[in-house]
């Protein structure tokens, strides 16, 4: 089934002009003074689903701006979207496929039928397959080549086949299962990061997931070769490297070639981006490390998150809130950026998926219908785990002049409870978002600074530093707890917040094309690299840049 977007170009439509036409008249719009005025702000500019608990009344936004943004997405064709999304329609334009990592996730009876092929069935033997894996690896019945349980599993992965796993196992090392197996990580083409995993390795206890749904990434590549042959050096015999080595992949041919048995690659398929792949086997450390239950609960987490982003009205759906917010910061403020800022240890790298997850997927020039885009779309992401930042970077957050949206993210609970410790995380993530939009007036500087006995002369000096704009937005996510479906329903829900973004932008969020040049160059420049007498690079810099390796390579 093709796909068409009901509008190409966003800026003609009314809804876009009349947001235009509302930013302005919103110039001197003060949250403090809106929220000082109404008493059911909280109320009327918050909602939950699946577990989390989203406040947006801290944004530089009223009742008429929530009605144009939802009249925007309506105008712009979300709904049918999100239908033609669901129905396993082919919205990956460019490749003409369909992107349905939802059918992941989805109950066996519910997943879409695609050209005649009924999904459900596939996902469920992958996911057994899956799971006859992690029983055997954490009943100690899969034996290495000398007759050792498996103690550490290597997933050799980049992009997709490494950020989502790795970070989802990161976040839910409370839930780790009792075998205790640990999992590493080698994505970079980095012999340092190589040499840091392999040596605290046993040969004849690891085991190799080599996880490439194309098996032609170059980095993935030389690593499972570097592999394989640190395993053979460490004694282990090709004979054996099926007890070593299995693989991720929609490539069979390429992972049997490499010598993985094929009953021992689990599938991927061309309806899953990469960067949305940690539901399908792609996922296997992290059902590894935390049991099959925990993954199991991870996708039924999403799996609610994707009924409500299709059931739920615009008005309070929340990855169509989230994306709308961020198309009104992005395209009518000029924010450039936002910033998540999750005040929890166990999300300490979720932005770099989310990095990947938004900026590979929105950063387009280009509109599903070949058009250039005459307005901005992908914001950068960047963010870190709180408190630490507001030792560093919230500086700029709070009197820097660029506008920056903040996503913080808190839960109630911590799985290690210290002291008061808990209390204080949440305090100290209520006291950001407050400081942001209620900010320091050169009055209260001022008083402040009377009220420590200085003279008015160091008064007057020091105010202005002191003074901090505030009227800054932000988006608070609280939860109960992050557990294995809290966490499934947050990363759907940033999942459909970016789609959402796509969809109103007219650009296709499921293709990649801008980083195939640089792979492209990439071998050629190695070539030049490696080439027995003096090569051409392409330009001087490059040449320059060649010839230095050349001298002390
Ligand atoms: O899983 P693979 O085919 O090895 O791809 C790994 C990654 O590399 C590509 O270059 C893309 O930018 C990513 O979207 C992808 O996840």
């Amino acid at each position: 089934m093709s796909y068409c977007l009901p509008v190409s170009d966003p800026t003609d439509l009314i809804s876009w002009k009349a947001l235009k036409a509302h930013r302005g008249a919103l110039q001197g719009f003060s949250m403090s003074e809106v929220f000082a005025k109404d008493p059911n702000r909280f109320e009327q500019f918050s909602h939950s689903a699946c577990g989390l608990f989203l406040d947006y009344s801290k944004n530089l936004i009223t009742e008429e701006t929530q009605s144009l943004l939802v009249a925007l997405a309506q105008e712009a064709g979300v709904p049918q979207a999100i239908k033609a999304m669901f129905a396993g329609q082919a919205i990956n334009t460019s490749e003409q496929r369909p992107a349905l990592h939802i059918a992941l996730r989805q109950p066996p009876h519910e997943a879409p039928v695609v050209q005649g092929e009924a999904l459900g069935p596939k996902v469920q033997a992958a996911l057994a397959q899956m799971e006859r894996i992690v029983q055997q690896l954490q009943q100690r019945d899969w034996r290495g080549y000398k007759g050792d349980p498996i103690t550490d599993v290597v997933n050799i992965g980049i992009g997709g086949s490494f950020l989502g796993p790795q970070v989802v196992t990161e976040a839910l090392q409370p839930y780790a299962h009792t075998s205790g197996i640990r999992c590493h990580y080698l994505a970079n083409i980095d012999s340092s990061e190589f040499h840091q995993i392999t040596r605290c390795l046993k040969a004849e206890s690891t085991l190799f997931i080599v996880s490439s749904k194309t098996f032609t990434t170059l980095e993935t590549l030389k690593n499972a070769q570097a592999a394989r042959q640190w395993f053979l050096d460490q004694g282990g015999s090709e004979a054996c490297i099926h007890r070593h080595f299995i693989a991720v992949t929609s490539n069979i041919p390429a992972a049997v070639a490499f010598g993985i048995p094929e009953h021992q690659v689990l599938p991927m398929w061309d309806w899953v981006g990469g960067r949305y792949s940690l539901w399908s086997a792609i996922g296997l450390p992290i059902a590894i490390a935390l049991g099959m239950d925990q993954f199991k609960a991870l996708l039924h987490g999403a799996h609610a998150m994707d009924q409500h982003f299709r059931e739920a009205p615009l008005e309070a759906n929340l990855p169509v809130l989230m994306g709308l917010l961020g198309v009104w910061y992005h395209n009518f403020w000029d924010a450039q950026s936002y910033a998540f800022l999750p005040y929890d240890h166990c999300l300490r790298d979720f932005v770099k998926h989310l990095q990947q997850m938004d900026m590979e997927s929105n950063g387009k020039t280009v509109r599903q219908d070949g058009k250039a885009v005459s307005y901005s779309t992908g914001p950068i992401v960047w963010g870190g785990v709180g408190t630490n930042g507001q030792h560093a970077y919230h500086q700029l957050l709070h009197q820097g002049t660029a506008l920056i949206p903040v996503d913080f993210v808190v839960p109630v609970q911590s799985h290690n409870p210290v002291t008061d410790h808990q209390a204080w995380l949440y305090a100290n993530c209520l006291s950001q978002s407050q400081a942001l939009m209620c900010g320091k007036s050169r009055a209260e500087a001022e008083a402040e600074l009377r009220a420590k006995g200085l003279d008015e002369a160091e008064v007057q000096r020091l105010a202005p530093h002191k003074v901090i704009p505030g009227n800054r937005p932000s988006n608070t996510l609280v939860m109960e707890r992050l557990d294995p479906e809290r966490l499934g329903a947050l990363i759907a829900l940033y999942e459909h917040k970016v789609f959402v973004q796509g969809v109103i932008w007219g650009i296709n969020s499921f293709d990649q094309w801008g980083v195939e040049l640089g792979k492209e160059l990439g071998k050629d420049i190695y070539n030049q690299l490696t080439a027995s007498t003096r090569p051409q690079a392409r330009e001087a810099s490059t040449q320059g840049l060649v010839d230095y390796f050349r001298q002390y390579a």
